[in-house]
């Protein structure tokens, strides 16, 4: 019988997070790596693993179908989610900025920013006290300055090379951004014992890193 639900994103916050498990000596089966499956088991661990999209890890971990999730800060600011975030994993590490075309200014009348975070990008707009128009799209968002969709854009940069391949500059930014260990509050009252346990495990094999 498994003890703990845990929602993993695919993606790139995976290998990182899966490492993680590794070197706190979780045993864990290699297909979690390697196969199509969305849901793994590791017997051993009594924890059974579902790997969901990146912004939909908060959904499974809200609505408690999930004990617990790895998500990015990113992902958590914007969707304001009922859960709570026990602990800052220091992994896939990056920051969200505002870039655009070098040597421009915004629009005076209707600025447009392209973005893929339209609460954060809204929430930082609204401080400086510019109304702008977000324009939201899916990826690929350092397209919408190169093809006048936009004046700016709301987006991760980690080591910059998208925005200098394509010719954009970083203007301000924004908020530092890594994953989080994120829990159901229901699940932490009923199994806290067990979940404490399980974050001292994964605390112990981040201070041996
Ligand atoms: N370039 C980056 N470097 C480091 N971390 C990043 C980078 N881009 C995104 N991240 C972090 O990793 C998380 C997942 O990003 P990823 O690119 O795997 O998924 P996604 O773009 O949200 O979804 P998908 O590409 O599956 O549609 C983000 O929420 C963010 O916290
Ligand atoms: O500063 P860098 O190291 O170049 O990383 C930044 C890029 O990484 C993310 O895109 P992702 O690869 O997730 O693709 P996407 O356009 O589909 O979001 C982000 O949206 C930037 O485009």
């Amino acid at each position: 019988m498994n003890e703990l639900t845990i929602a993993m994103p695919k993606g790139r916050i995976f290998e990182e997070a899966y490492q993680m498990f590794i070197d706190a000596g979780f045993d864990l089966p290699s297909e979690i790596d390697d196969s199509r499956k969305l849901i793994v088991e590791a017997p051993n661990e009594r924890i059974q693993f579902i790997l969901a999209k990146p912004m939909d890890v908060p959904v499974y971990v809200e609505h408690g179908v999930a004990d617990i999730g790895i998500a990015g800060k990113d992902v958590l600011l914007e969707q304001h989610r009922d859960v709570h975030e026990l602990l800052d994993l220091h992994i896939s590490n990056c920051y969200i900025a505002t870039a655009g075309l070098p040597n421009t200014q915004m629009d005076d009348i209707a600025p447009r920013v392209a973005t893929k975070y339209p609460t954060i990008a809204t929430n930082f707009y609204k401080e400086k006290g510019e109304q702008v128009e977000i324009i939201e799209l899916n990826g690929s968002i350092e397209l919408a300055p190169m093809i006048g969709l936009a004046d700016r854009i709301v987006d991760i940069v980690s080591t910059g090379q998208t925005l200098k391949e394509n010719g954009l500059v970083e203007y301000e930014k924004i908020v530092d951004i890594s994953s989080r260990l994120i829990v159901n509050p229901v699940s932490y009252r009923v199994k806290n014992e067990r979940i404490r346990q399980f974050v001292a495990q994964l605390k112990n094999g981040m201070n041996k890193r």
